[in-house]
């Protein structure tokens, strides 16, 4: 049985606002897709398994760029690589991915190219848990802002409809990790809203959530924040370099 990890690097990164995809983006001389590439591969679970295959999405124009930039980290690793095109949505990008899995792969690890410092205790973590009889597992921390709902508003800014206890949200990052029939069927299931932003899910879990599947939270990882914005990729910078530990 094997470990199979999609990788999600098609996004154009617009919010980063340059001009290359963001997963090529380099951070401490190698690019964001690579970093989050390493630690899939290095990371074992307690079984001692690790992930034997890496689907990688990517933007349709970055395919040579990308398996090129993943060649060493790969052949080190002694894993297969497929690249394959993104769609319009992560969504879609994941469901792209989920097609190229090898026949024996048993559990998937869906992970983000923009969260490329995550740790390998923090994959094992997910890994662990998923072979330990939970199908949908997600990484959370704890949300550290009051966090309020609000209605429409009138230009200027939106009215306050209720403060949300905190107490029991968490902010949830990746990688995630299912079982592979589980997660292949919330895909099915939810394919018909992954087209557009505004209907697509945020996250693979929530298209098993939406299946009616349980899904498990561990401990996530500061580590694995995401890089969204230009000051996050500052910040990535100064911490790879030393200057913000
Ligand atoms: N069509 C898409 C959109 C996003 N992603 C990937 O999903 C992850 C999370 O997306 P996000 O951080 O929002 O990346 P972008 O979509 O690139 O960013 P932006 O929304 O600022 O354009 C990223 O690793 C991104 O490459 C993807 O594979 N396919
Ligand atoms: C999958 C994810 O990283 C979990 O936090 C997040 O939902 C991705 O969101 P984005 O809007 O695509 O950046």
């Amino acid at each position: 049985m094997t470990i199979a990890a999609v990788l999600t690097a098609a996004g154009s990164g617009s919010r980063l606002g340059l001009e290359l995809p963001k997963a090529v983006v380099p951070v401490a001389g190698e690019s964001l897709v690579v970093h989050a590439a390493r630690a899939l591969l290095a990371a074992r679970a307690a079984d001692g398994s690790a992930v034997g295959q890496l689907v990688v999405t990517a933007p349709a124009a970055h395919l040579d760029e990308v398996a090129v930039l993943l060649a060493d980290v790969v052949e080190a690793a002694d894993v297969r690589l497929d690249v394959v095109g993104g769609g319009r949505t992560r969504q879609e990008s994941v469901a792209a991915g989920l097609a190229e899995l090898a026949d024996d792969v048993d559990v998937v690890l869906v992970h983000d190219a923009a969260r490329p410092f995550a740790p390998v205790e923090l994959v094992a973590r997910v890994v662990d848990a998923v072979r330990a009889g939970h199908p949908a597992v997600v990484p959370g921390l704890p949300v550290v802002d009051t966090v309020k709902r609000v209605g429409t508003g009138d230009g200027t800014g939106r009215p306050v409809l209720e403060t949300v206890p905190r107490s029991d949200l968490v902010a949830v990052q990746t990688p995630q990790g299912f079982d592979r029939e589980v997660l292949e069927r919330a895909h099915a299931v939810g394919s018909g809203l992954g087209a557009h932003e505004a209907t697509a899910a945020s996250d693979d879990a929530a298209l098993v959530e939406a299946d009616g599947v349980p899904v498990w939270v561990v401990p996530g990882d500061e580590r694995a924040a995401k890089v969204t914005t230009a000051r996050d990729l500052l910040v990535a910078r100064a911490l790879t370099a030393g200057a913000l530990a």
